[in-house]
């Protein structure tokens, strides 16, 4: 702030005729002094730009952290269908907000400054040129209120387009060899280009705003200068002011002008940051639907039965369709059920209760006589082994995958999992355990085994098993038979089996049959299949016959791999019946 001073007494220094410098200094001593102050003012420029850049990107880096905390602990409906929009929120609006809160802000209080300091440099050289100069203030403040609140307009609605395209890209990206096989890169491209599309309309109204915006604004600073020049003149050649202080006058005006400009820039990043704050704190804010971190601790050494009481459920995202009416099941302690329906019965949703993904719409779900809300979530899951229909692994090692979620696991406790789960094909790969491995660098059969073992690991009170409906070749199916197999017979466990092959259907101590949201018949597997007329014969039958005549079906793989010896005697009747 002080150059434009100098610059105004230099000049009146050299025009006089009785040169003076203030403080009685000598030209040189000025120099030096000035010299060290644009020094002091380089270095503080420095610190400011440096502090406020890493400072902005720890308040980035820490938004980020607590931001996708917060997305973890969301119920699995709001992240999975894209509702929460939380890869743009944890890319580009944390961006933004850091942007605005560090750079911006500083820009933002230096202007401040600038223009305060400037307009008392003004009001101490002329009060009636700085009057004159004030008169554009108005009038260009008004403009940046409203630019300001159009752009955090503009810019809450490109961060949703953003956010669009990115889902439309994930989705995509994440299942390029659907997108491969049926040829539908025109589609999804046309798709994507769409939501650029939106994104890049949007833009060219922030384009055309600002740029209205600043041509307005940088007109009404040349006709304010050009008009200060003229009266200013006026006042020089009358003696009222020195041509000095005219020159530091008009320094000022550029300074306080720039310093007017860019605290109208500062606004509109504000506000562009307080728009995508605004999303960043919905998602810090939102309660989920399940709570994370309340209800007791379950003693993982806690055994019980799985009671299913009057449970009516719908998921959130379709009210009004019930897929569960008034469902009542109970599976004991260690014992197997296995439940059976037609493809959207309802199987796969009665496990995603008891992992309480969902909450019931009415009835309860209860572990040992407790309602499973009273219970902290994470560690109600932790006694529950899962085996979902599409077994999901993460780019480690086998080692890490089969221990997801246990970092306690040794290495002896990996491998007896493994074995357990008829995993030897781990101990064929050149680095066994320790082979890197993707998402899909797997076979289906080989996937759905490491996931046994990963359940297994865990050492679960309840084990809940949702089988693949997608058939493995008959001896990939048979080791992962096997597998079940002996967790049905060897443990403890208490397992609830969405079953699709009769071979595991038939090795379950009791069966369920699902039909329009509620059960319809249960029994053991000889019960249901020898009574005459029952669904479930029905549904095997079905079933039977969508089995390709000649291909290893149903039955035969049943038949060919034998069963438990409580069922084996039920087999042989199945198979005389059916
Ligand atoms: N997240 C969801 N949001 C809304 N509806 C859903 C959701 N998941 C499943 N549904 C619907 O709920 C019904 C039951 O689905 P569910 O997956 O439980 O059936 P299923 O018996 O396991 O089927 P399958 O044997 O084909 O796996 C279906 O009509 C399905 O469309």
């Amino acid at each position: 702030m002080s150059i434009p001073f100098t610059i105004g007494k230099l000049i009146d220094y050299f025009t006089s005729t009785q040169p003076q410098i203030p403080l009685g200094l000598s030209l040189g001593q000025a120099s030096v002094l000035l010299l060290l102050m644009f020094t002091a003012g380089a270095v503080a420029n420095a610190g400011r730009a440096m502090l406020m850049r890493i400072s902005g990107q720890r308040i980035v880096a820490q938004l980020r952290e607590r931001m996708y905390g917060a997305a973890l602990r969301q119920e699995v409906e709001f992240v999975e269908r894209g509702e929460g929009d939380v890869i743009s929120r944890l890319s580009v609006d944390s961006s933004i907000v850091g942007e605005s809160v560090t750079q911006n802000l500083s820009d933002g209080l230096r202007s401040i400054v600038m223009a305060s300091a400037g307009l008392g440099a003004m009001f101490y050289i002329s009060p009636t040129l700085t009057l004159l100069m004030l008169t554009v203030v108005p009038p260009v403040s008004l403009g940046a209120v409203f630019y300001g609140r159009y752009l955090k307009k503009l810019s809450n609605r490109t961060q949703e387009a953003l956010g669009e395209m990115t889902k439309v890209a994930q989705e995509s990206l994440s299942a390029l060899r659907t997108v491969q096989a049926f040829d539908a890169l025109p589609q999804e491209q046309r798709k994507f280009d769409q939501k650029v599309g939106k994104v890049l309309d949007l833009a060219r109204k922030e384009a055309v705003a600002s740029g209205i915006f600043f041509g307005s604004t940088g007109w009404s600073g040349n006709v304010t200068l050009l008009a200060l020049l003229g009266y200013g003149g006026t006042l020089v050649s009358q003696g009222h002011i020195s041509v000095g202080d005219l020159t530091s006058l008009l320094l000022y005006t550029v300074y306080v002008g720039s310093g007017l400009q860019m605290l109208t820039s500062f606004f509109a990043s504000i506000m562009r940051g307080v728009g995508a704050g605004v999303r960043i704190f919905e998602l810090l804010d939102r309660q989920p639907a399940i709570p994370s971190e309340s209800g007791a601790e379950v003693d993982p050494s806690r055994r019980g039965p799985v009671r299913f009481e009057n449970v009516s459920f719908e998921y959130p995202s379709r009210k009004g369709v019930e897929i569960l009416k008034n469902l009542n099941l109970e599976v004991k302690v260690g014992e197997s059920v296995a439940i059976v329906g037609k493809s959207g019965s309802g199987k796969s949703s009665i496990n995603a209760l008891l992992m309480r993904y969902y909450d019931p719409v009415k009835g309860k779900v209860t572990f040992d006589g407790q309602d499973i809300r009273e219970f902290k979530p994470s560690s109600w899951r932790s006694i529950i082994g899962v085996v979902p229909q599409d077994p999901v692994l993460f780019t480690g090692t086998i080692a890490e995958n089969i221990a997801y979620g246990n970092d306690n696991a040794t290495r002896e406790q990996i491998e007896a999992a493994a074995r357990e789960a008829n995993c030897e094909f781990v101990w064929g790969m050149p680095k066994g355990f320790d082979t890197e491995i993707g998402r899909l660098s797997l076979s289906g059969g080989q996937r759905q085994r490491l996931a046994i073992a990963r359940a297994l690991l865990k050492k679960p009170a309840i084990l809940a098993l949702d089988e693949a409906t997608s058939s493995l070749d008959a001896s990939s199916e048979h080791r992962v038979n096997d597998a079940i197999d002996k967790i049905l017979r060897s443990r403890q466990t208490t397992c609830l089996i969405v079953a699709h092959r009769l071979s595991t259907i038939a090795r379950a101590e009791k069966i369920v049959v699902l039909e329009d949201g509620h059960i319809t018949e249960e029994g053991t597997f000889r019960q249901l299949v020898n009574k005459e007329g029952s669904r479930f014969r029905a549904l095997m039958a079905a079933q039977l016959s969508a089995a390709t005549p000649g291909e290893p079906g149903l039955i035969d793989s049943a038949r060919s791999h034998p069963a438990t010896p409580t069922t084996s005697g039920a087999h042989a009747s199945t198979e005389a019946q059916l």
